[in-house]
């Protein structure tokens, strides 16, 4: 007689296009070999009809969806949602964003961490002077306030002169365009995993280059373009010359930021500055990025699910700050120190 080996559920709620890149053959087949079954929820029926499951993972935005979880949590409170939905919530406004960053603890060191100076604008008719730009000056570049996953949230401008905000549209961030060598580090996490890439970005600005630049240049998600891709902005640089920042400081940001924020699935952009090699700013947080781009992604999840399932009792791992004494619960009451 062959004794079977408990198969764990995993549900997933994922936009349809989250399901094409995230759910790839070679994720359901290694989660598979290591008893993982991933389970497609359907959020326009009911969910707690569709378990059971060991986990949810989701992402997905709006009332019903968070109802949905809500009494899902009810009648099921051991089972970990990753994550809750108010802690998400944090990373969809570009200001709230970033003040995490200000918030975390990490230990000191040579290498610095900070955000580009920024200003909100939330009326349009601001824009049509350039007081705004107070002590931010040019080149800056411009942002939608809400980071909510739309085509909308990711359209940007550089905006090299008070010309250029004219063609902007509030609720807008107005931020410092810092000088990185064209590179950025995405650093993704899965629970207590963490790995850092590099990526492209946009080239520098000297003051000389300003001066014969007018307007506006806008941009979409620029990291995720082809070699050829950037035509238009510039020099590309060669990536595989540049240098890592140090692991362990990476990590101390992504751990304090879990520590921050409760989450478990995110990543963050991070840029080095080009006056000065140690002092590197967080510039973007994204909830549930495109791991199918990470090297080796389909190990690193089903792990992250393994974990979860073994250590369902793992306070620190899934309720992060939760005091002692607190109410163990993965949602709702899961949201983070944002008080
Ligand atoms: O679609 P992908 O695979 O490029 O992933 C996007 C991410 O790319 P990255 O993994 O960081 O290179 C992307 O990251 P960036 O914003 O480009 O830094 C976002 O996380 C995006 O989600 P949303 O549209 O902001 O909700 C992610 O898109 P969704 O598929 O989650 O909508
Ligand atoms: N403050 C900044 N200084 C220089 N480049 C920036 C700055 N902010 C953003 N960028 C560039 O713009 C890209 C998109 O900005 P980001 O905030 O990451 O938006 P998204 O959420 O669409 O990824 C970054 O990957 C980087 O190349
Ligand atoms: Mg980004
Ligand atoms: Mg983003």
């Amino acid at each position: 007689m062959s004794i079977q080996a408990k198969r764990h559920r995993i549900g997933y709620a994922l936009a349809p296009k989250k399901v094409q890149s995230f759910i790839q053959p070679s994720l359901i087949s290694h989660a598979s070999r290591h008893n993982v079954d991933l389970i497609a929820i359907d959020p326009s029926k009911s969910l707690i009809e569709q378990g059971p499951f060991d986990c949810v993972i989701h992402k997905l935005y709006g009332p019903d969806w968070k109802l949905q979880l809500e009494k899902f949590y009810l009648e099921n409170p051991k089972v970990p949602i990753i994550d809750s939905p108010d802690s998400i919530e944090r990373l969809h406004n570009r200001i709230s964003m970033l003040e995490v960053v200000s918030r975390l603890n990490i230990p000191k060191r040579s290498q610095v961490l900070d955000v580009p100076k920024q200003v909100v604008v939330l009326d349009s008719e601001n824009l049509k002077g350039n007081g705004v730009v107070g002590e931010i000056g040019f080149p800056l570049v411009a942002k939608p306030l809400v980071a909510d996953g739309s085509a909308k949230s990711h359209k940007m401008y550089q905006i090299f002169d008070s010309e250029g905000l004219k063609r902007l549209d509030a609720p807008i961030i107005l931020q410092d365009f810092v000088n990185h060598g064209g590179v950025i580090f995405k650093v993704y996490v899965a629970g207590d995993y963490v790995q850092c890439v590099k990526r492209k970005s946009l080239p520098d600005i000297s003051q000389e280059k300003l001066a014969t630049l007018k307007g506006s240049l806008s941009f979409s998600q620029i990291s995720n373009l082809t070699v050829r891709g950037n035509e238009g902005f510039g020099d590309v640089v060669d990536l595989e010359k540049v240098e890592m920042p140090p692991l362990g400081f990476v990590e101390e940001i992504a751990r304090a930021m879990r520590r921050e924020t409760g989450l478990n699935l995110f990543n963050f952009d991070v840029i080095r500055d080009a006056k000065d090699r140690n002092r590197y700013l967080v510039i973007d947080i994204n909830y549930f990025p495109g791991y199918a781009k990470m090297p080796n992604y389909e190990s690193v999840l089903t792990d992250f699910f393994l974990d979860l399932v073994h250590n369902n009792n793992s306070r620190e791992m899934l309720t992060g700050n939760i005091e002692d004494g607190e109410q163990e619960s993965y949602i709702g009451g899961l949201k983070g120190n944002n008080d």
